[in-house]
């Protein structure tokens, strides 16, 4: 976001910016900042001479040298985050450059699963704030305290907001979570092209119950347990409100919401809004595309496919019901498609019986008593951490240990024999060596996706899956991982996480100023995904990689912003949308500054 004294013109003479700010004012806005690349005549008009070595660089490449080698000089992966975000609060022109030069080096960094660690951090870790804090303590200041950005109704295009209740697999992380929306604001520029300065990262604190937190001197959050009921569906209301008051052309992305919020809250504003839930269609639509390419592999087809996703949360489900979608496409009924898949949480494989219990997202999957009858029982407990994250699951969970026990992922797995496995349960290892070996003796090529993240979270890893099956298994996995060997092949592990394809998606809605993201749109970013991974030699990637990322968004939000023209969901005239998206795309090179 540039400060209020400087403008952006693009006009027949390129892009420039133009600005009140003088000396510090303009080497202290990171939108402004060229350092030692402004050029004599800059230095001369915005009075930088003696606030600058004498040096001249003509281009960024000496800038780029000396940020990468600081980079690498830092001892941990989380010294290089925090100096990525020291880098971007001095220069984000210079930070988007090193990060799109690097990307396989420091996506990880920037981005998952480094950002998990510092969330959990914050509180020691903290530098510069960046963002909106919105508290439900003042919810009657939301649309002051989002006016406080400094924006005006025209200068936005995007808002990244969550509450923190379920980052990645770590759980509840109150205000710490602003870090999520920042991560993911970054992908969308490094990836998409979003110009960064017409978006805005939010946090909806909400209290925490993280006793951990709420214990933390440090803490910076609202010092609370977190508000639930009316009172939280008001104050997400009035976000969206105040959101769409001030930034009306804006598109709103959801990230990371507990199970119980995160579908009612899309739900709520999906077809009114241009709005998505990353975590559930995001997800959902990359799990596809991987799934996509890897049935093509296996030459089986989506209407035989029997899918056992564990953990049916948001992106259990999200994930679920694309898949359902692909095979009703693909000839099935709703009820033919749904039968096909088996979804296992806290209490097991979900059954009938528990209707009552079930979120209402996961009943239309819930096993039909009969079928499960004669299935073993495994003894089990409800540990506190469980109860506590997930009420709803944890208490079918205790319901099911009175009964003998829960019908347990290996149970499943047996009497299913399933072609496709996605991990989505948050816990380490659920894929264990017996499990994955009797899914292997049944098909020829299984499909097994390990997706909880942050990386340690994975239920199993690539190197495990591809021994356990001898390199039969087509995986991808959430967090990125490096190449396997095996037998001779070199296996490429496709990452199989949203930030394949968000940006894109979310670039598209913004080039087609879309009214709603529709799940067309959601197939078209999935297709286009799958469509840039052609490498079908053996141990081949099953998605793009993410070197190619700029590539793969450029082609994501071309199909999408198509797709949105093609259902009349546009509200802009696009005669050639390929070039209304290369046009639209923000680089990371530096511009003119002239002194007004
Ligand atoms: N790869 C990606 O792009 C991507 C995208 C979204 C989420 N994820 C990952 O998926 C995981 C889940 O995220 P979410 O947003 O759906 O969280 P969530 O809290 O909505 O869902 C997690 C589910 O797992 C269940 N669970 C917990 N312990 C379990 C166990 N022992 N056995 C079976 N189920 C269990 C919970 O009851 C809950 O229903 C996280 O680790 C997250 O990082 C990955
Ligand atoms: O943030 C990520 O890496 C993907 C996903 O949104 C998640 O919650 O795990
Ligand atoms: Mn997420």
């Amino acid at each position: 976001m540039f400060s209020r004294l400087a403008e952006v013109v693009q006009d027949s003479g390129g892009r420039r910016i133009r600005t009140k700010a003088r000396g510090y004012e303009v080497l202290r806005d990171p939108a402004l900042n060229k350092g030692t690349a402004f050029t004599a005549a800059e230095r001369q008009a915005l009075g930088l001479h003696g606030l600058l070595p004498p040096v001249v660089t003509t281009d960024m490449e000496p800038q780029l040298e000396r940020a990468l080698m600081a980079y690498r000089a830092e001892p941990t992966d989380l010294d290089k985050h925090i100096y990525m975000w020291r880098l971007h609060d001095n220069n984000a022109t210079l930070f988007y450059a090193l990060l799109q030069r690097h990307m396989i080096e420091m996506l990880p960094v920037v981005y998952d699963p480094v950002v998990g660690e510092s969330i959990e951090k914050y509180s020691e870790v903290m530098t510069r704030p960046r963002g909106v804090f919105l508290s439900i303590d003042a919810p009657e200041e939301i649309e002051a305290r989002l006016a406080a950005f400094g924006a005006g109704p025209d200068d936005i295009d995007l808002l990244v907001a969550s509450d923190a209740e379920a980052i990645l697999g770590i759980g509840d992380w109150g205000s710490n979570g602003i870090d999520i929306s920042i991560g993911k604001l970054a992908v969308y520029t490094a990836a998409a092209g979003v110009d960064p300065h017409r978006v805005v990262p939010v946090i909806l604190d909400v209290g925490t119950d993280n006793e951990k937190l709420l214990n933390d001197p440090l803490y910076v959050g609202y010092r609370h347990g977190r508000v639930r009921g009316q009172a939280y569906d008001d104050f997400v209301d009035a976000y969206v409100a105040a959101a769409r008051k001030l930034f009306p052309k804006a598109m709103l992305h959801w990230e990371d919401f507990g199970s119980t919020n995160a579908r009612r809250i899309l739900n709520r504003h999906r077809t009114h809004l241009p709005t998505f839930n990353d975590d559930m269609q995001g997800t959902g639509a990359i799990v596809m595309s991987a799934a996509l390419n890897a049935v093509a592999r296996a030459g089986t087809p989506w209407t035989e496919q029997r899918v056992v996703v564990l953990g049916a949360g948001t992106a259990g489900v999200g994930i679920a019901d694309q898949i359902r979608d692909q095979m009703v496409r693909k000839g099935l009924s709703q009820d033919e498609a749904t039968r096909r898949v088996w979804l296992v949480d806290l209490p097991g494989l979900l059954t009938a019986e528990m209707t009552d219990g079930l979120l209402d997202f996961q009943r239309p999957y819930a096993r039909p008593m009969d079928e499960v009858a004669g299935l073993a029982r495994t003894p089990c407990e409800v540990s506190a951490s469980a109860a506590a994250r997930w009420p709803e699951m944890a208490a079918l969970r205790r319901a099911e240990a009175a009964k003998g026990g829960i019908i347990d992922l290996a149970t499943v797995v047996a009497a299913v024999k399933p072609t496709i496995l996605i991990g989505t349960s948050t816990q380490p290892q659920m894929f264990t060596e017996s499990i994955v070996r009797d899914m292997a003796s049944h098909v020829a090529r299984p499909i097994i996706f390990p997706l909880s993240n942050p990386t340690v979270l994975h239920e199993a890893t690539p190197a495990q899956l591809l021994e356990w099956t001898d390199g039969k298994v087509l995986v991808a996995t959430g967090a990125p991982f490096d190449d396997v060997v095996q037998g001779g092949v070199t296996y490429k592990i496709g990452q199989a996480n949203n930030a394949a394809l968000y940006p894109g998606l979310g670039f598209g809605v913004i080039v087609s100023r879309a009214s709603m993201v529709s799940d067309e749109m959601l197939l078209a970013a999935a297709e286009a995904v799958a469509g840039q991974a052609t490498d079908v030699s053996p141990g081949a990637s099953l998605l793009p990689s993410n070197a190619d990322l700029r590539v793969t968004s450029s082609v994501v939000a071309i199909n999408v912003a198509r797709t949105a023209v093609e259902q009349g969901l546009s509200s802009v005239d696009i005669d050639d949308i390929t070039e209304a998206v290369r046009t639209a795309q923000w680089w990371p090179v530096y511009c003119p500054v002239e002194a007004i």
